[in-house]
């Protein structure tokens, strides 16, 4: 059979067709030069318009009719303007072309599908809370547009939210705690666990945002801090709740961290404190923080309940008064720290009444600090003896304006162990370690703005001081400075806050400091030959200056029993 010749495009086409493929790329390259400007524009406005949908979508409904009259003005200012109509599209154009250019499209723009797959997730769980079946028009519903209901949304570097705007129907009860915790704990869940999120509910606009917070700094170790005398640094916090820094130094480096500042004595509103954790969730190494600081310019008695020689290092040191770790010594403690604050604050009574300030041995700040003392209550009520925690009544209810402060640190399930008085009178609060939302707010008297973790470095928890809002906290290492595992930087560190040993009066021998601290300078005895002048009548003992007051105690010290 003879074959049929080739069509010639077919048969000598090859080349027609590249040269024709050619000819059609350069026309379209040439198109695309001559038609980029406009190209360009167009891009811009599309990306103008897809970013005023985005900000109309974010705008809270109640808002929208002042954002439209204000749109309204300018159109109206720019079409009654001479020239205005042809400024304002040259200027359009321009934004346009600024916009559109190749170097703003870098960002992809929407989420990617796993980023999608989270969010859709996030809003078909959250369908059932935000929904009833007589809304007719429904924001959340199953199969629902979520992009309605989450203007805002960030990811970290993975698909992990980081950042979240959630709008919600007006109906939902956003004001009843157990409604917000259920959805709190619902994102919380659904957005990944081990952090900490943030929630900021806007009642007016029914949005809720949601934020991941970064873990607080754990580096920050006990260290002469920055501050008037009766304040009293906690902890560190988050800088977005507090305005105020201290100057830190970790390590070799220098830098600046928000504290969570206690100010304690006369015009204190929170004049005594509560602290309460599990058991190694770090309140002993709070409370010796507490101490170190307040040695600076008072006097401690410190009850260590715990039994395991934590306040060993402040023992016999210039201003600790007593360290006591069993039941007589405890009481007879207590007993005497009552007795104190009653004779200041007759001593201040009687100053008043004279037209006097009040004198100086009120004023020497006088610190009782407690390290579980419903160990003793428990000790007490074997041995048929008074419980310890009685003889705080006194200076709970009467130590402020006579400076003296109480701090109690036990364990978080022996909050009801503690006496009325106790529970009733500090009014700061510190919650350490692992604890519920729940347990977080009985302590605290509110729920924490943020989700309690599972896992949590010591000294981590959160503070609240009387009524003002609940504070992440990260309490700064303060480590038994004996114990062996502890590092030695900070043990250090811990050292070198503590004051010098106290000079025995009597010719008492102290027996040598554990760590290797200088010993004192021997003072020449005055021999025969150089006897020592004896101060002149007419020379006047210089009285002790008011800001450097120094205690005169009427009661025997504990020590002295
Ligand atoms: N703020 C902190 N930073 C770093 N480590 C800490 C901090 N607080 C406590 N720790 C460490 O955690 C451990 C337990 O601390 P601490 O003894 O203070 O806890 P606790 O709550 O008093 O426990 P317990 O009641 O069992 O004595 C110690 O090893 C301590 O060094």
């Amino acid at each position: 059979m003879a074959r049929r010749p080739l069509p010639r495009i077919l048969s000598n086409g090859g080349a027609q067709l590249a040269r024709s493929r050619e000819l059609a790329r350069t026309a379209a390259d040439s198109a695309t030069d001559v038609l980029h400007p406009l190209i360009t524009i167009t891009r811009g406005l599309r990306r103008l318009a897809a970013a005023g949908r985005r900000r109309w979508a974010e705008t809270p409904k109640e808002k929208r009719g002042a954002l439209l009259f204000l749109l309204a003005s300018v159109i109206l200012v720019v079409a009654l303007a001479p020239y205005g109509p042809l400024l304002a599209a040259i200027t359009l154009m321009a934004a346009a072309a600024w916009q559109g250019r190749d170097g703003a499209a870098a960002a992809p723009e929407g989420p990617d599908e796993s980023q999608r797959r989270r969010l859709e997730s996030l809003y078909e769980a959250l369908v059932p809370y935000f929904s009833t079946a007589e809304d007719p028009e429904p924001l959340y519903a199953h199969g629902g547009a979520w992009d309605k209901a989450f203007p805002t949304y960030a990811f970290d570097g993975g698909s992990r939210i980081s950042h979240l705007v959630v709008r919600y129907p007006a109906y939902f009860a956003d004001g009843e705690t157990e409604a917000r915790a259920r959805i709190e704990h619902l994102l919380a869940a659904k957005s990944g666990r081990g952090r900490e999120y943030h929630f900021t509910w806007d009642e007016e606009g029914n949005q809720l945002t949601v934020d991941v917070l970064s873990p607080l700094a754990v580096d920050i170790v006990a260290q002469r801090f920055v501050t008037a005398p009766g304040e009293i640094v906690l902890g560190f916090t988050d800088p977005t709740r507090v305005r105020r820094t201290l100057p830190l130094t970790c390590g070799e480096q220098r830098r600046d961290a928000p504290p969570v500042v206690w100010r304690t004595g006369l015009r204190s509103t929170e004049p005594h404190l509560l602290a309460l954790g599990r058991p190694g969730s770090g309140t002993s190494s709070l409370l010796r923080s507490i101490a170190l600081q307040a040695l600076r310019h008072g006097d401690v008695v410190i009850v260590d309940g715990g039994g395991t020689g934590e306040y060993a290092c402040l023992t016999g040191r210039d201003g600790v008064l007593a360290v006591e770790c069993g039941l007589a010594g405890v009481l007879a403690s207590l007993e005497w720290a009552a007795h104190e604050t009653e004779r200041r604050l007759i001593a201040a009574n009687r100053a008043h009444q004279a037209g006097h300030p009040p004198p100086d041995d009120t004023r020497r700040p006088l610190w009782i600090l407690l390290d579980r003392p419903t160990a003793f209550t428990h000790l007490a009520a074997a041995d048929d003896r008074e419980d310890p925690q009685s003889l705080l009544q006194v200076p709970l209810r009467h130590g402020r304006p006579v400076n003296v402060t109480v701090v109690v640190a036990d364990q978080l399930d022996c909050l009801e162990m503690l006496s009325e008085p106790v529970r009733h009178h500090t009014r700061a609060r510190v919650v350490l370690g692992p604890a519920t939302r729940e347990q977080v707010e009985s302590v605290l008297g509110a729920p924490p703005h943020t989700t309690p973790v599972d896992e949590v470095p010591p000294g981590r928890g959160y503070a609240r001081l009387g009524t003002d809002p609940v504070h992440r906290l990260q309490v700064p290492a303060t480590p038994h400075p004996y114990d062996d595992a502890t590092a030695e930087a900070h043990r250090q560190a811990v050292l070198d806050l503590l004051p010098p040993r106290t000079t025995p009066a009597d010719g008492e021998t102290v027996p040598a400091p554990a760590e290797a601290e200088p010993a004192p300078e021997p003072v020449p005895e005055p021999t025969e030959a150089e006897p020592v002048p004896e101060p002149a009548e007419a020379e006047p003992v210089p009285e002790p200056a008011e800001a450097e007051p120094v205690p005169v105690l009427t009661k025997p010290t504990p020590a002295d029993r």
